[in-house]
This record gives C-alpha cells, structure tokens and sequence, in this order.
C-alpha cells in the first residue's frame, strides 16, 4: 500500500426488486473508468474507489480489503468500516448472506491464518452513539465505551488488548467506506 492512511470508496447498490416495483430510479452513476460518481447531471465526488451496481463482492474486495490483510501480516491495525443509510448495503458490503460475499469473508481470513500468528479481532456495530458487539448480540449496549489507552490507541470493552486487534466494524456515524442508496 502507499503512505495514504484512509481511503474512502463508494458503492452503489442495484435497485432492489421492491425499488423496482415502484418505478424508483437511479440518481447517481459511477463515471467509466474514473473513481467518480455523478449525481444528477452535474454534481461529481470523486473517491478513491468507485463501485457501480454490477460490481461483485469479489472486486471490492481486491481493491479494498486484500491489501489491508497484508498490512495485518506486517504489524499494522487495519479497519474496515461501512457508513451509509439504512439499506444501502453496508451489511451486504461486509460479508451479507450471499455466498460469494461468505467465500471473500473467508478467503481474507485464510489468507491470513496461512502464516501463524496471534491475533484477537472484534466486530461492533456502532449505532446512534451505542455500540455493540456483534460476537456477543446478548451484551448491553450501555457496557461498552470506546477509550483510549495509555499508548494512544483507541479501544474498547474488557480490558482486551486493543493494539492486538483488528477491526471490522459496521458503523453508521462515521466516514470509512461509503455507501449510497441508489
Ligand atoms: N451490491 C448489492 N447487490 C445486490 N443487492 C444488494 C447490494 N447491496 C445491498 N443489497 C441488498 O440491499 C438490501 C439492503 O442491504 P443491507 O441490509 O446490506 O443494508 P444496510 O446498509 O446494512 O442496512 P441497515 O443499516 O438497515 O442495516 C439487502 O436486501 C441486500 O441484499
């Protein structure tokens, strides 16, 4: 990877069969072969990625997560967020229930275990400023708070080693990974 430390993609979800139903239209378009969606006809963002409807779990992958794993295998925390309104395929995005997205999911980890090593990971969802812990859904969401520890670094919950952990977060307050509803 370069030095740029936080790049940010946009995705556009296919309209969905109920979208469909009800004569909804797509606003925005991905610009061919330029990290660039328009909105309208005249409004463009540029992005470091952009994906369009018929992009596959399996190109968002390469381009945004596969070089964060090898990162990982260097020492270096990586996070993967999605931001967007509801249903605009964040969930979808960061391994849904399709099973291309669960063979991505699980190729990034086996890319990782082929080299031993420990490693502890969390997966939280951060919602209306509450967070909580996907692995464990039976947790309070009033027990955990985010902290930052005496090294610096930003964490969580339990006294866990948060320097050793990697972080695949689905939040809806914060920039990371973009998501628009089309
Ligand atoms: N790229 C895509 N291709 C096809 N279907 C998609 C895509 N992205 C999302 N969808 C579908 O759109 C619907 C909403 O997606 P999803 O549940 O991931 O949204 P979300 O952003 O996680 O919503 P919420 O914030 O409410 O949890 C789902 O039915 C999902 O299968």
């Amino acid at each position: 990877m370069t030095e740029v430390r936080i790049r940010v993609a946009v995705r556009l979800r296919p309209l969905l069969p109920r979208e469909l139903l009800h004569a909804h239209q797509e606003c925005l378009r991905v610009v061919p072969g330029a990290p660039q969606v328009i909105l309208g006809s005249d409004q463009l963002f540029s992005f470091d990625h952009a994906f369009g409807p018929t992009a596959s779990q399996g190109e968002v992958y390469e381009s945004c997560v596969r070089p964060l794993t090898r990162c990982l295998l260097e020492g270096i925390n990586a996070t993967v967020f999605c931001y967007g309104q509801t249903g605009s395929g964040k969930t979808y995005t960061l391994g849904g229930n399709k099973m291309e997205s669960k063979v991505k999911s699980i190729s990034a980890w086996a890319e990782l275990f082929l080299t031993p090593f420990t490693m502890r990971v969390s997966y939280l969802e951060l919602y209306k400023e509450e967070l909580r812990d996907l692995l464990e859904l039976s947790t309070s969401h009033k027990d955990l708070q985010i902290r930052d520890d005496f090294r610096g670094n930003t964490g969580e919950m339990k006294n866990v080693d948060f320097s050793e952990r990697t972080f695949f977060v689905k939040m809806v307050s914060y920039v990371g990974v973009l998501l628009f509803s089309s």
